[in-house]
């Protein structure tokens, strides 16, 4: 069964769904413009799978749906949508509405929508999205297997002298050259920068006894991986060797936890008890990882309160780390599936410190 018509399963309750570009849509259809921020393009859907694309003029050559209506910039869109909704008898009732839809289309269709409720449509595709196919897997270890890769080839360049951007530009590069393009902007943190997760590249020139978070991901055909991996330039500070070696021993048996049954949250406990118990618990300060596929954060997030249960076929990572501030920061991080009594790695760099 096609994924649409899986979808048409979950509409019961629903009189149909507004879907704009982006993750879902692609997901459901395989269509994915860019650059579509600017002007309405929208595929309209009713439960009976009836449904009509509105596409900017600009996408006549690109885009190839069973119905489609053009408008040119001298037309209103919201014209063509009233009677498309009245066409696809979307009246009133609930309505699901790609949730990352801009303010500026919403406010406007909002007032053609007087009579429905509007619900995200992240209630239905989460659900569908959350347990990947092998298909699917195939996709995501190969995004996994270009980060492995970009890695290595960033140590055996080396490090010492170039500055976090210049680092990060680099990686950029490797990852668009071997894939689709960045899951999301690198991180790369030097010294004391990596005491911020999500550390902005600066000019900050990397040095003999930094300790560097490299932080990145690869998309391969929509797929996303991310990986973090913290290298030692040379000798570094003792105290940040022990820490190096809590979050790599918290980070190994947050993964033996993993199989089909148990609660995100069971995988997160371990994780941050056992730093805890090595006395860091205050300095790991976000979730022990997050779900991963077409989005690089989407669920099951690997959190303190998430009761989900992880089935076969989801994808996350695990990633815990200590971040002390004016010294530094270590994050490991690995892509993981599960699959029945045990989780696989996808992405498989040396974890091990290494010392450049
Ligand atoms: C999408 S930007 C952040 C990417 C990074 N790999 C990441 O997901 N995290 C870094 C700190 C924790 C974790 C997060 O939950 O943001």
């Amino acid at each position: 069964m096609n994924r649409l018509n899986k979808f048409l399963g979950y509409l019961e309750e629903y009189s149909g769904a507004l879907i704009t570009p982006g993750t879902n849509l692609y997901y459901l259809t395989g269509i994915s413009p860019q650059a579509t921020e600017e002007r309405l393009f929208l595929l309209v859907i009713n439960k009976g799978g009836e449904s009509t694309l509105i596409a900017p003029k600009l996408y006549e050559n690109e885009v190839d749906w069973e119905s489609t209506i053009f408008w040119s910039d001298e037309e209103d869109p919201y014209k063509l949508l009233k009677k498309v909704l009245t066409l696809l008898n979307l009246t009133s009732g609930r309505i699901l509405v790609e949730d990352t839809m801009r303010a500026s289309f919403l406010i406007n269709i909002e007032k053609l929508l007087r009579n429905y409720e509007l619900v995200p449509l992240s209630n239905v595709t989460r659900e569908m999205r959350m347990r990947k196919d092998e298909e699917e897997i195939k996709l995501m270890k190969k995004a996994a297997q270009i980060a492995d890769e970009v890695f290595y080839e960033m140590i055996s360049r080396g490090l010492d002298g170039k500055s976090e951007k210049q680092v990060a530009l680099e990686i950029e590069f490797l990852i668009r050259e071997k894939g689709d393009g960045i899951s999301f902007a690198p991180i790369v943190a030097a010294g004391e920068n990596a005491a911020n997760p999500h550390h902005t590249p600066s000019e900050r020139k990397i040095r003999r006894g930094d300790i560097v978070v490299l932080d990145f991901g690869a998309k391969y055909r929509g797929y996303c991986s991310d990986i973090t991996r913290t290298v030692a330039i040379g000798e570094i500070n003792e105290k940040l060797r022990e820490v190096y070696e809590v979050v790599r021993e918290a980070q190994e048996r947050a993964f033996q936890t993993v199989r089909e049954g148990i609660r995100a949250r069971e995988v997160d406990s371990v994780a941050r008890e056992y730093i805890s118990a090595k006395g860091y618990g205050e300095y790991f300060i976000h979730r022990t990882g997050h779900g991963l596929g077409l989005d690089v954060h989407e669920e099951p997030y690997i959190g303190s309160k998430n009761e989900r249960v992880l089935e076969r076929g989801m994808t996350f990572t695990i990633e815990p780390g200590i971040y002390i501030s004016q010294l530094g920061g270590v994050r490991i991080e690995d892509d993981v599936v599960v699959e029945g009594k045990k989780g696989r790695r996808l992405t498989n760099a040396e974890r091990e410190l290494i010392k450049l």
